[in-house]
């Protein structure tokens, strides 16, 4: 039952449409999510057409161009229309309106303070509104900037770039769904979604569903389609760098054309990695000694137990290549967080696709190697490219923006530090704890968020992924290999090389320092950890914070639960679990910790 006349009026709009369709309604996604009145008429817009009638207002499709006038005007550029409207739908039931536009002026925009971006507050409202989080919620409120990038022609290179959570990826996947349905040639030759991980892959796969057209994806690793499998990593950035960079097309092409017989890609490699003098010889002016030794490997007993990794696999690719083997192509192809991109690997997918849209901030590559122009990567596809950028930040909340900046360089881009829309949930929570309570704190504190219905990652540097994972099957903890692209349960855990593009309620961090590491490319994906989150981050230490959060160490930032007074009086109850939950977020994780502790002792002492 609804109260306001106008939500009713939307319902029987609503029923209207969904009796037309009958059985081809949409079950899992609402059918609609905006309105727009214009010069033109009465229309929504939302997932499947639905043509005018006898009573009945026509549903328009997102990606159909009559839908353009719902994006392209906001509460700063009202255009022609009378009223702009953000439907929230649940199930087939209207729940809620948010009126950008109403009577042909702005209805709510907030003031433009410093600092504050220019946007109706009902935007901001319909972005917290009964959302699952996901990409396709963000249909209903692209906004113009946005659009304009999604609606540009598939043909050349198009860099979409801007700060953490500034809806790149939304405006990539988007732009590559509507193409898809505008674009005969694209539809016909199929789109690539290339991300530089499993994670993100797994991540990109999950949401694509929601945008309503099918795209092959593909993590970097997995684009080569040959004998051998990623089962190794190059712990040393030199390696990986070396593997990555430009010269290797070269030295691989020499490979190639020096052998007599025929061979395969994977025994080519394994003969060049193996043998430094033959190396030397092709190599000798293209790398100096030091790279050289960085290649070094000695082969192992067969194909199939070599550690081969990510950019073993991008130069089995180009052997490939060079060996005469054609890869699939597409029409089109995405790539997600394209900043960390190694040359060798934008020749693999430029290989595969027509033309592309890139996606990332060249501030944050968390890579091995670094770009400082796009064009650096733009030059490997043969098109012409051009650049678009978002500025305004949908995910991170205001205070973490603030303090994850420290860890970029002075004078970082204002690309790099989007304004943000959202406040989450207040300050980021400072744990300092003793060294052997950082993980057990760090994931009791994950386990209380997620029990309160948030989806929370975990984050440690590389080196402590497998202790941790250890610690969680050994204490029962159920937790996401977030390396593996286990994004499935309420926690995921990941290494800190592995955070890009993805997305969480709240994020715990683990020892900051040991992310950091002292380096450059530490602070980047320090960063990037820190905004990987929608409401709340929160930082476990025993060692002094590191260089950007040194100011932590000294005033920690109180938790942000309330003082007790403010909580509820607690009720005599002998229910533990009701107990537990009347304590305060410090005592909680204080008991939680010690039960981990005697579990984790007894089951020691059960070994
Ligand atoms: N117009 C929009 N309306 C609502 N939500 C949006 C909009 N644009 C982006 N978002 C949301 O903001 C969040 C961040 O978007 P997205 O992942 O595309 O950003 P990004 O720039 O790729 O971030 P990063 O590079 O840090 O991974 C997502 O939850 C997305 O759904």
């Amino acid at each position: 039952m609804t109260t306001h006349p106008a939500l009713d009026a939307e319902q029987q709009n609503l029923d209207r449409a969904y009796t037309l369709l009958g059985d081809d309604a949409p079950v899992d996604q609402p059918l609609v999510f905006g309105r727009i009145d214009d010069h033109s008429g009465s229309r929504y817009v939302g997932r499947q057409p639905v043509a005018a009638g006898s009573g009945n207002v026509a549903v328009v499709a997102w990606h159909d161009p009559a839908a353009g006038p719902f994006y392209e005007t906001s509460a700063t550029d009202l255009g022609t229309a009378q009223l702009k409207r953000i439907l929230t739908v649940s199930g087939r039931q209207v729940i809620a309106l948010h009126d950008e536009i109403a009577d042909g002026s702005a209805f709510d925009v907030t003031s433009s303070q410093a600092n504050r971006p220019m946007v109706g507050k009902v935007v901001v409202a319909a972005l917290e509104q009964f959302r699952t989080g996901t990409i396709g919620d963000a249909t209903a409120t692209l906004r113009p900037e946005q659009y304009r990038i999604i609606r540009e022609p598939a043909a050349g290179v198009l860099v979409v770039q801007g700060g953490p959570g500034t809806g790149k990826t939304v405006t990539a996947l988007h732009r590559a769904a509507w193409l898809a349905a505008n674009d005969e040639e694209v539809r016909a030759g199929g789109v690539l979604v290339v991300t530089p991980t499993v994670a993100l892959r797994s991540y990109v796969a999950n949401v694509l569903p929601c945008l309503g057209f099918d795209a092959v994806t593909a993590d970097v690793a997995s684009l080569y389609d040959g004998d051998a499998s990623l089962r190794g990593r190059d712990t040393a950035t030199e390696t990986a760098r070396v593997k990555g960079s430009a010269v290797m097309a070269v030295v691989l092409r020499r490979l190639v054309e020096s052998q007599d017989g025929p061979s395969t890609p994977e025994n080519l490699l394994r003969t060049l990695l193996g043998r430094p003098a033959l190396l030397d010889r092709l190599a000798d002016d293209l790398l100096k000694a030091g790279q050289q030794e960085a290649l070094r490997r000695e082969p192992a007993p067969s194909v199939a137990a070599e550690p081969w990794t990510v950019d073993d696999l991008v130069l089995l690719d180009e052997l490939a290549h060079l060996l005469g083997r054609q890869a699939p192509t597409y029409r089109h192809a995405v790539v997600d967080e394209a900043q960390n991109l190694s040359p060798m690997q934008a020749r693999a997918v430029a290989r595969r696709c027509r033309s592309v849209t890139l996606a990332g901030d060249l501030g944050f590559s968390t890579g091995p190697g670094k770009h400082d122009s796009w064009a650096e990567l733009t030059s490997y596809f043969a098109a012409e490219s051009r650049e678009a950028t978002l500025t305004l930040g949908y995910r991170v909340p205001r205070p973490v923006v603030e303090l994850s900046r420290r860890q970029l360089p002075d004078g970082a881009s204002a690309l790099t530090v989007p304004g943000s829309l959202r406040d989450g949930l207040g300050n980021p929570l400072v744990r300092r704890v003793d060294p052997d309570d950082v993980v057990p704190v760090a994931l009791s504190a994950a386990d209380a968020a997620a029990g309160t219905g948030f989806k929370v990652g975990v984050v440690v540097a590389a080196h402590r992924y497998d202790a941790t994972m250890r610690y969680c099957s050994a204490s029962g903890l159920k937790v996401g290999d977030g390396r593996d692209g286990d994004l499935g349960l309420p926690v995921t855990l990941l290494p800190a090389d592995m955070t890009n593009g993805l997305e969480f309620d709240a994020v715990a961090l683990v020892a900051p320092d040991e992310i950091a590491d002292g380096t450059e490319l530490g602070r980047r994906r320090l960063y990037v950890a820190m905004t990987r989150c929608t409401q709340s981050l929160a930082i476990f230490h025993s060692e002094p914070m590191p260089a950007g959060l040194e100011h932590l160490d000294r005033k920690p930032s109180p938790a942000r639960e309330p003082e007790v007074e403010h909580r509820p009086k607690p009720a005599a109850t002998d229910d533990l679990f009701e107990l537990f939950n009347l304590l305060r977020d410090d005592d909680r994780m204080l008991v939680e910790v010690m039960i981990r502790r005697l579990l984790r002792d007894s089951l020691e002492r059960n070994d």
